[in-house]
Formats: structure tokens, sequence, C-alpha cells
């Protein structure tokens, strides 16, 4: 079990031991990620990890990064990627599982590159490096007036699922997260999605 002191080169060296397998789950807000990620789990035998989730839970668990979450929260805005691949790994190291959906991960380029650096540390244990690359992403493609339909309806008490908050949102989506979906359009690993469909009709 992990500690608060566990340094990130003892976190990199057992999750090496795993070799995890890794696909990202990429949308825009209220794109259905978090629903489709639990029907795939139970088909495929992934262990969803959402990154929103993660920071949730550390928000609520009273710790010295509860505030400046909740702050990036309610503005919409991408918590600094230490913080957010700490919680990661921490829960792939915990989990029984090798295979992992990672739902909201990464949202901007500085999220992509600190996930490459942790791939960077776990793979120099390897003579024969793979790449620093996901398996794959699903990328849940929804029109914007659908999303804010779905989060306005969402009800799960979440202080971020406001008009404001979600505008805010869904200009960080264009800004931030895009890019890092055109990055590995890029380098054909993205399968895209309609997520428009009702939920029981999305291809997965
Ligand atoms: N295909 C769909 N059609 C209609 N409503 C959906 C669909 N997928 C999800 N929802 C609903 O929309 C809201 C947002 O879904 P969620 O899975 O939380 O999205 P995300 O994790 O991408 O923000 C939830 O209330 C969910 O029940
Ligand atoms: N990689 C991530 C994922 C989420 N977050 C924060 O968490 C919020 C909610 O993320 P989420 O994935 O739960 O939201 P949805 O896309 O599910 O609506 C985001 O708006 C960000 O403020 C982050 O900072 N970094
Ligand atoms: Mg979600």
């Amino acid at each position: 079990m992990g500690t608060a002191n566990d340094s990130s080169k003892d976190i990199s060296d057992r999750l090496a031991e795993k070799h995890p397998k890794v696909v990202f789950v990429l949308g825009g807000p209220g794109s259905g990620k978090g629903t489709q990620c639990e029907k795939i789990v139970q088909h495929f035998g992934y262990t969803h990890l959402s990154a929103g989730d993660l920071l949730r839970a550390e928000k609520n668990s009273g710790s010295e990064n509860g505030i400046m979450i909740q702050n990036m929260m309610n503005e919409g805005k991408i918590v600094p990627s230490e913080v957010t691949i700490k919680l990661l790994q921490k829960a792939m190291l915990e989990s029984g599982n090798d295979k992992f959906l990672i739902d909201g991960f990464p949202r901007n380029e500085e999220n992509r590159a600190a996930f490459e650096a942790v791939v960077r540390l776990c793979l120099s244990h390897f003579f024969d490096a793979a790449k620093i690359e996901p398996e794959f992403v699903l990328y849940f493609n929804c029109p914007e007036k659908e999303m804010e339909r779905r989060i306005l309806n969402r009800n799960q008490g979440r202080e971020d699922d406001n008009i404001e908050t979600i505008r805010k949102r869904f200009k960080v989506f264009l800004e931030s997260s895009l890019p890092v979906i055109e990055y590995y359009k890029g380098k054909g690993k993205v399968r895209e999605i309609d997520a428009a469909k009702p939920v029981e009709e999305v291809p997965l």
C-alpha cells in the first residue's frame, strides 16, 4: 500500500513492474465518458479511473491541496499535472488490475507531457523500451448544446455543473484538450465515437 511519503521514483519503480496498459478516454464535459466507461468495464475487464473523480476525492479528504483543487474546479481550470498524476499512479498501484481506462486525462499538453515523463521513468528499467503512448484514445465527440443539456440535468451535486462554469469548461476543452486529441490523431491512435446517440446506442 502506498504512503504519502512515497517518492516519484518509488512509485514509478513499482508501476513499471506492473507493465500497465492504458486507454485514454477523452471528450468534452458531459459527452458521456463516465457513463460509457462503466459499460466498457463490464465488457472488457478494464479498471475505470476518472481523473475528475480522483481529484474530487482528494479535495474531500481535506488534503493540503483541497482548497486549490476546489478553486481550480470551480473555475473550470486544469489542476497542475503533478497532483493529478500522483493520484492516478497511486490508484493504478492499488488496483489489482493492469488494464486501465483513464477518463478525463490528459486534458492539456502539460498533462500529456507529465504522463510521458512518468512512462519514460518506468521504461528506463527495461532494455526493450516500448513506445511512450497509450494503447489507443477514445474520443467521445458530442455537440456542445447536447453536452450542456446533459450536464444541467446531471444532478450529481457538483459545484462546477452550473452554466457559468460549464461555459468556462467548454472553452478550456476547445483551447487545451482538443489539441491533445489532435496530437494523438496525428499518431493514428484515436478512435472517434459518435457520443450524441442515446446511451445504449453509442457505438463502442
Ligand atoms: N448518450 C447519452 N444520452 C443522454 N444522456 C447521457 C448520455 N450519456 C450520458 N448521459 C447523461 O449525461 C450526463 C453526463 O454524463 P457523464 O457520463 O457524467 O459525462 P462526462 O463524464 O463526459 O462528463 C449524465 O447525467 C449521464 O447520465
Ligand atoms: N486531468 C484533469 C481532469 C479533471 N480536472 C478538473 O476536474 C474537473 C472535472 O473533471 P471531470 O472529468 O470530472 O468532468 P466531466 O468531463 O466528467 O464533466 C475539470 O473541469 C477540471 O477542473 C483536472 O484539473 N485535470
Ligand atoms: Mg465524468
